[in-house]
């Protein structure tokens, strides 16, 4: 019998599918992207129905319409799971400084760094925030993101912090990236704070968290089914594990779920305490020690890198991803796209770093950008692959191999993009 669908997706060179047992990929899994040579995606709505040949397809369906991909590839959108993209300004000058020797610590150290943006941030107005950020959405999206994650973290002020959540919140609605809203007013020690940080974590725990969670309840994302996560900085000269701990636990004690950003540049022990906390994400990670490893794999946490940041701060190390993989940590990847550490909304050079400096193979980013990706940011089995009942959020790239996305060094190798269903970006 044939069978209506809303949209056909034939003759594809590689269908990428990154179909698996449900859960992230771990070791071996992660080389495993399941292709399917000649395919095709049927989509009903908003989801995937059928994927296949395209003959079985082509049989099986009528479709009210037809994209004929020409042998090109077709992948999962991909997934930024830790961005920062809500900012006002811009931070050229310490670029300048950095690139004349001062470190990103010594700048931050000085007062500037996060804390710079802060004070822009701060001076902006919502409608200023999203005009800023509109663009490096749409950029994004043109790189092939479908779902970027998205951190508050430069207002460190109640009302500030709040401004930037409802930033996010807008923008979700008028573009067709779909957003994952972080709280982090931990994110460095406000000015106001300066000597005395336990204070400012009193009120991120006593009034910030209440206040974020009380917006979010009421908010689309939580309409959507879409989380609220609470994020912290946990490094020297921003927060130390006890802060950290505090406000991960508070969040835990609301039910929020929670992700920290830890071993950036010092093994502090934010990572055994987000362990602990049951995080679902522990971020950077670029120092870490092997002895770590075991106890991060037999977590249900994703071990999210960032290896943009060694690149952009000129640090020679990166993380450890080829001992993390074959220890059976599940490893997702992304940008961090900010203004300081790493100013680059491109996941497509992101898998590329990756590939040539953390030693991972092209189906192991794709699946660190897709399936884990999804994981890192609570909404694994609702996309990052192409299966039947997940959400139709594909790339058609502007290649038959799905490794130009990490052979090409800083290109945009996608030819169109798919969001629930809808074309929302084509070359
Ligand atoms: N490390 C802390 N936060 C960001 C940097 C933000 C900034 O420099 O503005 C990061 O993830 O790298
Ligand atoms: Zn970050």
């Amino acid at each position: 019998m044939i069978e209506p669908c809303d949209l056909l997706i034939h003759s594809v060179s590689q269908l990428v599918t990154c179909a698996g047992p449900p859960g992230p990929r771990r070791g071996a899994a992660m080389r495993d992207v399941g292709i399917i040579p000649d395919g095709a995606v049927a989509i009903r709505g908003s989801t995937i129905i059928a994927v296949g040949s395209s003959n079985e397809l082509r049989r099986r369906f009528r479709p009210a319409q037809e994209i004929d991909a020409g042998g090109h590839a077709v992948c999962p959108g991909l997934i930024d799971c830790h961005t920062h993209i809500v900012y006002a300004g811009d931070r050229v000058a310490e670029f300048e400084q950095r690139c004349a020797g001062a470190t990103y610590q010594e700048i931050m150290a000085a007062g500037g760094g996060i804390l710079r943006t802060m004070q822009l941030t701060r001076a902006a107005t919502t409608t200023t925030l999203v005009a800023e950020t509109l663009p490096r959405l749409n950029q994004m999206l043109r790189f092939g993101t479908t779902t970027a994650e998205v951190k508050t973290g430069y207002g460190l002020e109640q009302d500030a912090e709040l401004r930037q959540l409802a930033t996010i919140e807008l923008l979700a609605a008028v573009q067709p990236i779909e957003l994952v809203p972080t709280f982090l007013p931990a994110h460095a020690i406000p000015p106001e704070f300066a000597d005395r940080p336990d204070a400012y974590i009193d009120l991120v725990v006593e009034s910030m968290l209440p206040l974020a969670q009380e917006r979010y309840r009421n908010s689309l994302f939580a309409g959507h089914h879409i989380p609220l996560f609470v994020d912290v900085f946990c490094e020297r000269g921003a927060f130390d594990v006890a802060q950290s701990r505090r406000v991960l636990s508070a969040a835990r004690e609301r039910g929020l779920p929670r992700k920290a950003h830890v071993d950036e540049f010092t093994e502090l022990g934010g990572l055994a305490m987000a362990l602990e906390m049951e995080a679902t994400s522990v971020d950077h990670l670029d120092v870490t020690g092997a002895a770590a490893f075991p106890a991060l794999a037999a977590s249900n946490t994703i071990a999210v890198l960032l290896p943009l940041v060694s690149i952009n701060l000129g640090i020679t190390h990166f993380a450890a991803a080829r001992q993390m993989i074959d220890a059976g940590v599940a490893i997702a990847l992304s940008t961090d796209a900010n203004p300081g550490s790493a100013p680059s909304l491109s996941l497509p050079l992101t898998m590329a770093i990756a590939c040539r400096y953390l030693r991972m193979v092209p189906a192991e980013a794709l699946l660190a950008t897709t399936v884990n990706a999804a994981h890192a940011i609570g909404l694994g089995g609702r996309i990052g692959a192409l299966m039947p009942g997940m959400q139709a959020d594909l790339i058609i790239l502007a290649e038959a191999d799905y490794r130009w996305l990490m052979y090409e060094l800083g290109g945009t190798p996608i030819a169109q993009v798919i969001k629930r269903g809808q074309i929302v970006w084509k070359s």
